[in-house]
């Protein structure tokens, strides 16, 4: 990453110690210790506190119009941010909202995941191939990865319902924009990255982002995809179409979902 960009975010974020853990094309993701507002003082000893916060920072382009880009740099960061307090209402799993500073494109949210066994962050696609290699070093581990893996996808898929009842459409839904938090009893995927997010009622958008996510697992995980896809779609299911009236609904999801992976597969043959 160029100096200048982290030198730019250090001057908006003085003395607040910064980590990059991730630089994608429109972000620099950064892990922080410091909670932007909220002293140690501030909590009574018995509330436990996180002390590790994310903070995802939009750094202007230079070959961008500056007008235009600062405008389109807060209209994102606002609209990412503005889309996790919604979904922290609507109680879908989501990073919280802790802080936004919209015209420096710098959004603090809550820290989600933990580490893996092996060292890795428990992303969905890291946590399923952790656990097919485990699986294939020791063949009597089948069941408790079925149960575990089907119980969790099956959550992946009931989270994507919830947002697409909401006409919410994530716009880049792969297993690494999923992340597993580790509940007393279970662990729950939390959807990250609304970057690309928007408000669409249309069926074929959702199926969309079905598809997207259906290809990235297929792609990161052919041996143990289908069923994968089966237990995502079974969970999504469940919750899109639960309600009598919204069977319909599902079914038009459904079937834009087929048209959308035929276009795929005529547009992969044709290469
Ligand atoms: N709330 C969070 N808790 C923990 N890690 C996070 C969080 N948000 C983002 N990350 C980490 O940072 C990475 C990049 O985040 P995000 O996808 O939001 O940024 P991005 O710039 O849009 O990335 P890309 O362009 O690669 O899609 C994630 O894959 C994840 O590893």
């Amino acid at each position: 990453m160029s100096s200048a960009i982290l030198a730019q975010a250090h001057s908006y974020l003085s003395g607040i110690p910064l980590e990059v853990i991730s630089q994608g094309a429109e972000a620099v993701v950064f892990l922080t210790t410091v909670h932007p507002y909220l002293s140690e003082s501030m909590h009574p000893s018995d509330i436990q506190i996180s002390s590790k916060y994310i903070i995802k920072y939009r750094p202007s382009k230079t070959y961008r119009h500056e007008i235009l880009d600062k405008q389109l740099t807060k209209s994102r960061t606002a609209a990412e941010a503005r889309l996790l307090s919604k979904l922290y209402s609507l109680k879908i799993p989501a990073p919280k909202l802790i802080a936004l500073d919209a015209p420096h494109g710098i959004i603090w949210m809550e820290f989600l995941g933990f580490q893996l066994p092996n060292g890795h962050i428990s992303s969905l696609k890291n946590w399923l191939w952790y656990l097919e290699r485990q699986q294939e070093a020791d063949t009597t581990a089948t069941i408790a990865l079925s149960d575990t893996v089907k119980q969790v996808l099956t959550l992946v898929g009931q989270a994507i319902a919830k947002l697409h009842l909401q006409d919410i459409v994530h716009g880049d839904l792969t297993s690494s924009n999923i992340l597993l938090e580790q509940n007393i009893e279970e662990l729950q995927p939390t959807l990250i990255d609304f970057g690309l997010s928007s408000y669409s009622p249309l069926a074929e958008d959702k199926a969309v982002d079905l598809y997207v996510l259906e290809r990235a697992l297929t792609s990161t995980h052919p041996v143990y995809s289908e069923k994968y896809n089966d237990w995502l779609l079974q969970g999504y299911e469940e919750t899109y179409g639960g309600k009598t009236n919204n069977k319909r609904k599902y079914a038009e999801v459904s079937k834009r979902l087929e048209d959308v992976r035929l276009r795929g597969r005529k547009r992969s043959m044709l290469g």
